[in-house]
């Protein structure tokens, strides 16, 4: 049970080109807005037909240039989650379900089942417009599940909701999802949502896949600029390696690495949280100035200038508890360990 993508798109002046495998799992395809994501899962859905490549589910060639094969949206076998849900307007919870089943003769049975498990039987008269999202997110994964996907697309399956219902729903999902057995793409552009929902993320930057890898080595190992981005992270500057240690030119600062930099190092990343108050003499502390203080409702975000910067480069952001009592300092000596710069390419 898998999925095989290696696909090409042009849409104006964007261009996709992507390829990766997904087994039995939930994938992310993590990306900036306009990278290309929805693109891809268009294109699997078969909405969007592709210019060059191929792609096959679970042994079928959905699509192959090559082959001249292109198998209609209805013949694919995936269930997609958009992003507004897409139910049906004028039909009822019930009937948005029961259109999707394809045995006829196991409608009935099957409508029963999804509204109880999917907690829809109060509401299974209602038309979706007379629905939460919560209730909207509900109806629409019964209706995918009812049709026997082989495969699940999720498209930024929280992007209509807000913060409470929003949590509530990501666990009601994972829970709703759990019995599943083929795979799921979860388009996302919310690292904490991959990290607790996925084990295997694929990145895409400006229309470009990345190699798959392990949630863990994108978000505490990144090894390019776009994945520590990706990752949360605030501060990046320009790096020469020089041994074990780094120039940073903008901010004239050498800093210790932990081991000496792989070949094609030339930019570090430090995050904003693993900034901290130094003492003097302890390693890679340096000097700043505070340019400015922004409270925030759980912590306090300093920008600082090292105090050798060059005029025009980037401020770096350090984030504090808010009890830590630093907000009023005019100047602070801080410090960033060697085993928490991102090295980067
Ligand atoms: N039908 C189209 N014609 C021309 N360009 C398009 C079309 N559809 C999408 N694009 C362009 O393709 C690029 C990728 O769009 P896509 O919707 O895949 O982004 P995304 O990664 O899903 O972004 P978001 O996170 O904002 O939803 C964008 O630059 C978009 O403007």
């Amino acid at each position: 049970m898998s999925l095989c993508v290696e696909i090409q798109k042009r849409l104006g002046n964007f261009q996709l080109d992507v390829q990766f495998e997904a087994h039995q799992e939930p994938l992310a395809l993590l990306g900036a807005s306009g990278c290309g994501k929805s693109v891809t899962l268009r294109c699997i859905a078969g909405i969007l037909t592709p210019d060059t490549g191929k792609i096959v589910l679970d042994g079928a060639v959905l699509y192959d240039s090559t082959a001249h094969i292109n198998l209609p949206p209805q013949r694919r076998n995936v269930g997609y989650l958009f992003q507004q849900y897409a139910l049906f307007p004028n039909m009822t919870v019930r009937q948005n379900i029961a259109a999707a089943v394809r045995n006829r003769g196991r409608r009935a049975a099957e409508v029963t089942e999804k509204l109880r498990r999917f907690r829809l039987e109060e509401v299974a008269d209602r038309r979706p417009a007379q629905l939460s999202g919560g209730q909207q997110q509900r109806t629409a994964l019964a209706r995918i599940l009812a049709s026997e996907p082989g495969m699940i697309l999720l498209d930024e399956p929280f992007s209509a909701l807000d913060g409470y219902l929003r949590q509530q729903l990501e666990l009601e999902l994972q829970e709703l999802l759990e019995p599943f057995q083929g795979t799921i793409l979860w388009v996302s552009h919310d690292q904490g949502e991959v990290f607790r929902n996925c084990r295997r993320v694929c990145v895409i930057s400006q229309g470009r896949s990345q190699p798959v890898q392990t949630v863990e080595d994108l978000f505490l190992r990144p090894e390019t600029v776009a994945a520590a981005q990706l990752s949360g992270c605030g501060n990046f500057a320009m790096a020469v390696p020089q041994g074990d240690v780094v120039f940073l030119p903008a901010w004239n600062l050498t800093l210790r690495c932990a081991a000496p930099p792989p070949p094609g190092i030339d930019c570090v990343g430090i995050r904003a949280r693993q900034l901290h108050p130094a003492v003097s003499g302890e390693v890679n502390a340096f000097p700043c100035a505070v340019v400015r203080v922004i409270q925030d409702l759980s912590c306090t975000t300093l920008l600082l200038r090292p105090l050798d910067a060059m005029a025009e480069a980037p401020l770096l952001r350090m984030e504090l508890d808010r009890e830590s009592g630093l907000a009023d300092q005019r100047e602070l000596l801080v410090s960033v360990s060697p085993e928490h710069l991102l090295l980067l390419r």
